[in-house]
């Protein structure tokens, strides 16, 4: 039986405390030439695609912008149109959350997308953290969780009418006889929902992929659940191969239950890479670049998220702090997603570590705060990845360098040839739009409506 293929995709490394931006090669992560430069190297690498993500609020911290790690990005779907005129086959992935836009204007700019990329636009759909980043929108406050997913659900069943109102060849040949449109060929959209009332024929002409990839980025049970139902790809954080395994089967196990194989959606973690000549080279470099991301303002910022208070008369080369957090006051930093179920407990547990290890705050923070990642020589990583896709950890990684724009060149010249070699990794791209790269069939119309809504979207 021939061996699992490997998808990879390149994130952008432009903001978050993994961008190492005191480094001497570091550059813009809002210019042109940076996002030109990540796709360009992915294209020559035969990778699946370019990977945005979305962050509509600068962070704060303890009331102030978090200035610690690079913060600003651009609009997702500009930064995507210009690269669709400098690349030619690789796919163009961005993130725009389901909560603050409407189903009309999505569905029309991500299918101009798809048109001017001629195949290869790919849309990660995310629900957003949190009401700070509600702020900014004139929803004002925010959506219950539960009811960000059905509003979710529902954007995305409109936007597939509206997709699906087009028939691809409504339109006839530039030329060819006395009619633009083939009669019949658009059909009016006419939906009332909870969320949405959109009526009429939408503008803009199906794309060559007919709906673009669907991404899924959010990992509760409705996350999951939207994704089983609706994604042709998960994004995840479950990067190392036990985790991985366990999301793996879960996500894949609820594809049964709306008419889908497994074949029919992609796990893709995101993951770090670090390589060396030799191992131990590698596990050098990857402590340089665990220092550089960690610096020590870096290591009190991040225990006071979870003390709830002001760290800053700690030395972060000491011990932790002896007193415990405050449940009351914790999460001083906003517009980051955390997950401290018990601050007081996890507090306990840090000192145990740090204690045990004799590790200072700023140790105990590279150490916790490292999710792993690939490090080893070109060879060893190569196996790595190849045996966490066979093994059914994943399908492949979105690569997330730390370097703004260069990040990704050594994986493309010296890992990826390891994998073409290993019969895991295309030669070449197969075809022209992003589904042909990951291996999708034809756009489809889900099955089955959400459980908690059917009403929505019965048709
Ligand atoms: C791997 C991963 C990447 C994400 N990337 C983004 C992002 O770029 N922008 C964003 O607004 N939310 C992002 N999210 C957050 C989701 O929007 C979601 O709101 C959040 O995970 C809470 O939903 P959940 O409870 O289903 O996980 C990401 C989540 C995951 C798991």
């Amino acid at each position: 039986m021939s061996r699992r293929q490997v998808h990879l995709g390149a994130h952008f490394p432009g903001v978050n405390s993994t961008t190492v931006w005191t480094d001497p090669r570091s550059r813009s992560q809002v210019d042109l030439s940076s996002f030109e430069h990540l796709a360009r190297t992915a294209e020559e690498a035969r990778l699946d695609f370019f990977f945005l993500a979305e962050g509509l609020r600068l962070r704060e911290h303890k009331g102030e912008l978090f200035d610690l790690d690079v913060v600003g990005r651009p609009d997702t779907l500009p930064v995507l149109a210009a690269l669709a005129a400098v690349t030619e086959r690789l796919g163009l992935v961005g993130t725009i959350t389901t909560t603050f836009n409407e189903p009309y204007e999505l569905a029309r700019q991500w299918a101009t997308l798809d048109l001017l990329s001629r195949g290869r636009a790919g849309w990660n759909v995310v629900t957003s953290s949190d009401a700070f980043h509600g702020a900014n929108f004139r929803r004002g406050g925010f959506l219950p969780h539960a009811e960000r997913y059905t509003r979710a659900a529902e954007l995305l069943d409109v936007a597939r009418q509206l997709w699906d109102a087009w028939d691809d060849d409504a339109v006839a040949a530039a030329g060819a006889g006395e009619t633009f449109l083939r009669p019949g060929a658009v059909r009016p959209v006419d939906h009332r929902g909870r969320q949405f009332t959109v009526r009429g024929e939408p503008g803009t002409p199906r794309g060559p992929q007919g709906h673009p990839v669907l991404f899924q980025a959010g990992d509760s049970a409705e996350g999951r659940d939207l994704a089983a139902r609706e994604a042709d790809v998960v994004f995840t954080a479950h990067s190392t191969v036990e985790a991985g395994q366990a999301f793996y089967a879960d996500v894949k196990g609820r594809l049964a239950a709306h008419g889908r194989t497994e074949d029919d959606l992609k796990v893709l973690p995101a993951v770090t890479v670090v390589l060396g000549d030799t191992e131990a080279e590698a596990r050098d470099r990857a402590r340089h670049v665990r220092e550089q991301q960690v610096t020590g303002p870096a290591a009190i910022a991040f225990l006071e998220q979870l003390w709830g208070r002001d760290l800053t008369a700690y030395d972060p080369d000491g011990p932790l702090p002896a007193e415990d957090p405050e449940p009351e006051h914790v999460s001083v930093t906003r517009g980051r997603v955390r997950h401290h179920r018990d601050p007081a407990a996890l507090a306990r547990q840090w000192r145990e570590q740090a204690a045990a290890n004799r590790w200072s705050i700023r140790e105990l923070v590279i150490a916790v705060g490292d999710r792993g990642g690939l490090v080893g020589t070109p060879s060893s990583v190569a196996r790595q990845v190849d045996e966490a896709v066979q093994c059914r950890a994943c399908d492949g990684y979105i690569l997330v360098p730390h370097l703004t724009p260069t990040g990704l060149d050594d994986v493309a010249a010296r890992v990826v040839p390891l994998l073409q070699e290993r019969g895991v990794f295309r030669a070449d791209y197969a075809g022209p739009t992003l589904r042909d790269h990951l291996g999708l069939g034809p756009a489809r119309r889900p099955t089955t409506a959400p459980a908690d809504d059917r009403r929505l979207v019965a048709r």
